[in-house]
């Protein structure tokens, strides 16, 4: 029998040289701004004007000159005369002069001529005049008018991860439409003589398919349009015909179960069958047996059974791919911070391992409690706020030392 694992390669070369080569499969729409949250730009958008758009005070005080404040203190204030009152959504009319200040609001428009705000808490007013207390400098309290978004400037880039900041800057600018990548439409099939429905009442030797239900829960929290086939028993046949179906329903399909090489494993054969495969095997703990081919137009995943190996890789390979294919640039899983490990680690597998942690604060540090537990058991990833990542080769992480935390949801 052929190696199947004759790839084995390690993590960061999948990335290179088959994701990054990845080219968009998905199609361009045009959605309303508050409806893309999440989605890769497909196009270039710049600013039609500034936001602000007007210099904006950002305390309730005065506005002033600040060379009129330079002298002032507690004891001997600096006294303007106060010249009007300034309303939200409304322009003063006057020019302020030397000597002279307007009461201000949070977020009023400056007058002419004012370049900066005292805060009322530095102030004093009495009899048409207004004692500083505090001196301010020219731009203090004031947003200028170009702050936010300058007017021609890029406000969302093609490719990029579209975030609140984003849908904010844009409604603000008055754009209410935006070109995105469509998001990939996701097949999966759950497989294994043993596997059975979740609502089945079970025999001793069944397992309930938590698997394909619990990447569908995820996949549709981050918007990705997923189907479920039937459970695949061990059979050839099965598998094409669960395949066939794949393809003809999603741009990705990812069979669950069955990619190892025991003799009645039938990704391999059937992802050869309908394809061609990328890679087989990978130097990852949990998740070696992950298969990866291709066909014309769809892709296709062998996922490992195993609960926490189906859902890691799931998080190093699947969701990377349906980012790319969608147009994200920044596809790949982030380090999210560095952690102190409270246990030693052992990492006997020659692999780059994961391992789930539970993390707390102490001091100013975050410590990472590992949560040890077989890729054939579910409940670590219930207990964990991510996973740390012990690299390739490296045999042990020691209590106390330091490492990479991936916050394994997002
Ligand atoms: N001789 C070798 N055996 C194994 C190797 C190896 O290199 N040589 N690799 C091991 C590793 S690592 C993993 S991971 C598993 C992956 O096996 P499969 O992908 O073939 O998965 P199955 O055998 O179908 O199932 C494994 C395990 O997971 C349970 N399972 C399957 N589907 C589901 C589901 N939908 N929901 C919940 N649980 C599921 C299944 O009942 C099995 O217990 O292979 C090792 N073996
Ligand atoms: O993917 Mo397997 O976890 O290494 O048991």
């Amino acid at each position: 029998m052929k190696d199947r694992f004759h790839t084995f390669i390690p993590r960061l070369k999948v990335y290179s040289d088959f994701f990054d080569k990845l080219v968009v499969r998905t199609k361009v729409l045009e959605l309303g701004t508050e409806e893309i949250l999440g989605y890769a730009s497909a196009e270039d958008v710049y600013s039609p004007e500034n936001l602000p758009g007007f210099d904006k005070s950002t305390v309730d005080g005065y506005a002033v000159i600040a060379e009129n404040t330079t002298n002032a203190n507690k004891s001997t204030p600096v006294v303007l005369k106060v010249v009007g009152e300034i309303y939200m959504g409304e322009e003063f009319k006057e020019e302020i002069s030397s000597g002279e200040c307007v009461r201000i609001p949070t977020g009023g428009m400056l007058p002419k001529g004012a370049n900066a705000c005292v805060m009322i808490e530095d102030t004093k007013e009495f009899n048409g005049n207004v004692e500083i207390y505090k001196p301010v400098v020219s731009g203090e309290n004031v947003i200028k008018k170009d702050k936010d978004v300058k007017k021609g400037s890029l406000v969302v880039k093609k490719g990029e991860t579209i975030n609140i900041g984003h849908i904010h800057n844009l409604l603000s600018l008055g754009i209410t439409k935006v070109k995105v990548f469509k998001k990939p439409s996701v097949c999966i099939i759950p497989t294994g003589d043993e596997i059975i429905e979740p609502s089945e009442k079970r025999i001793k030797t069944q397992i309930r398919d938590g698997n394909s239900y619990a990447l569908m829960a995820w996949l549709k929290s981050l918007g990705y349009d997923v189907r479920k086939y039937k459970v695949v028993k061990d059979d050839p046949e099965e598998f094409k015909e669960a395949v066939k179906w794949g393809l003809e329903n999603g741009d990705v399909v990812v069979l669950s179960g069955g990619s190892s090489v025991g003799a009645r494993d039938y990704a391999l054969s059937t992802i050869e069958y309908f394809g061609e495969v990328l890679f087989s095997g990978v130097q990852v703990k949990p998740g070696k047996p992950v298969i990866f081919g291709k066909t014309d137009k769809k892709l296709i995943f062998g996922l490992p059974g195993n609960p926490t190996s189906f859902i890691v890789s799931s998080y190093l390979f699947l969701i990377p791919v349906l980012k790319k294919i969608s147009g994200h640039e920044d596809f790949l899983p982030k380090l999210t911070c560095y952690v102190r490990v409270t246990e030693d680690i052992p990492n006997t597998s020659g692999r780059e391992k994961f391992v789930f942690v539970k993390l707390r604060n102490e001091g100013n540090e975050i410590l990472a409690q590992p949560i040890f537990g077989e890729s054939g058991i579910a409940s670590p990833m219930k207990f964990a706020d991510g996973l740390i990542r012990i690299p390739l080769n490296k045999e042990i992480i020691y209590k106390n030392e330091i490492c990479e935390f991936y916050s394994w949801r997002s």
